[in-house]
């Protein structure tokens, strides 16, 4: 388990991460959701004592990483797939990693092995592409066969069957009882890998919620409505609350906020409209993310446009 308390990390004047509290939990895999800048590898690199918060306390499994005897059993992370000495075989990557914690030979294997790389294994590091890179990464954090798992964008560069190959080992992972957090800007791969979610913005916490109830709440009541009679429709349901989006491009088919698709079905019932379709919708993770980053973002386009002209 790792456990945020209130931790905020300053960069002079800049304030990268802001009061943040969260928990990730063992057992499923965590999403860290923000956009760019959000602090996100900031929180990461605390997380694994790389860089100290300026308040705030971090625990993994009640304690302070810097006092786990042997971290690399305790958390294996991927940060930054490109730093791995260039120069150096794959294997010998893993085996210089593996000597400082007396992790066995057949461990190396192991893990090379799960990742994919066998074939490529004696060759320099240097010459990887970046999802080859990414799979030496997670290998090396998989090495100590760690309590916790803690990925930075690990789909990155990663092809459809690299990014199905991952998701399968995250829930492996989480399944087995790990704690699995990873980050990913890929919003729609995030959404059939990560259970749980918590999401950034400006430092700060928008969100800590499963993803049922994260598209759920942001899907509101809308529901579309399919029939040959949309027009008559749109008369029929109007109120105060209720607002529509009715297509030119398809004339038979209206979006209805406000009412549920049993109140839609029983209005055209009873005034006997043919209805073809009436489907809840649910917002897609992308969705629920702009709705719930919008106003976070460091550099989006109102804001650069607002700058300049206050300028
Ligand atoms: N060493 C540093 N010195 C000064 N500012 C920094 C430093 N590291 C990060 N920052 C700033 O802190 C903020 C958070 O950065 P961070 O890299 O943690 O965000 P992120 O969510 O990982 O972004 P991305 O998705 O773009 O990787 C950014 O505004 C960044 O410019």
């Amino acid at each position: 388990m790792i456990e945020i308390e209130e931790i905020t990390k300053k960069y002079q004047d800049k304030i990268a991460v802001d009061r943040l509290s969260f928990t990730v939990r063992p057992g499923v895999v965590t999403g860290f959701l923000g956009p760019n800048g959000a602090g996100k590898s900031t929180t990461m690199r605390m997380i694994l004592g790389l860089d100290r918060p300026t308040s705030g306390r971090i625990r993994i499994d009640g304690r302070d990483y810097r006092d786990a005897a042997s971290p690399l059993c305790k958390v294996g992370a991927l940060l930054e797939a490109k730093a791995v000495h260039p120069g150096r075989s794959a294997y010998d990557h893993l085996r210089a990693l593996a000597a400082t914690h007396a992790i066995p030979a057949s461990r190396i294997d192991e893990v090379v092995d799960l990742v994919g790389l066998s074939s490529a294994a004696r060759r320099r590091a240097g010459g990887f592409s970046l999802g080859m890179s990414q799979r030496l990464g997670i290998a090396a954090a998989l090495l100590g066969d760690p309590e916790i798992v803690m990925l930075d964008e690990p789909m990155n560069g990663l092809d459809p069957d690299g990014i199905r190959w991952i998701r399968d080992l995250l829930s492996d992972l989480a399944r087995e009882g790990r704690t699995v957090f990873i980050s990913s800007h890929l919003m729609n791969e995030m959404a059939v890998t990560a259970e749980h979610l918590v999401i950034i913005g400006k430092g700060r916490l928008i969100a800590d919620t499963s993803m049922k109830e994260l598209t759920a709440r942001a899907s509101g009541s809308r529901v579309r409505v399919r029939s040959p009679h949309a027009g008559q429709l749109v008369s029929l349901l109007s109120g105060p609350d209720v607002s529509m989006t009715y297509h030119n491009s398809d004339r038979e088919l209206l979006v209805v906020a406000g009412l549920s698709a049993r109140e839609i079905g029983e209005r055209a019932f009873e005034a006997r409209y043919v209805v073809h379709e009436l489907t809840p919708v649910t917002a897609s993770l992308e969705e629920a993310f702009m709705e719930l980053t919008h106003g976070s973002l460091e550099y989006s386009t109102g804001q650069l446009l607002g700058d300049r002209s206050a300028a």
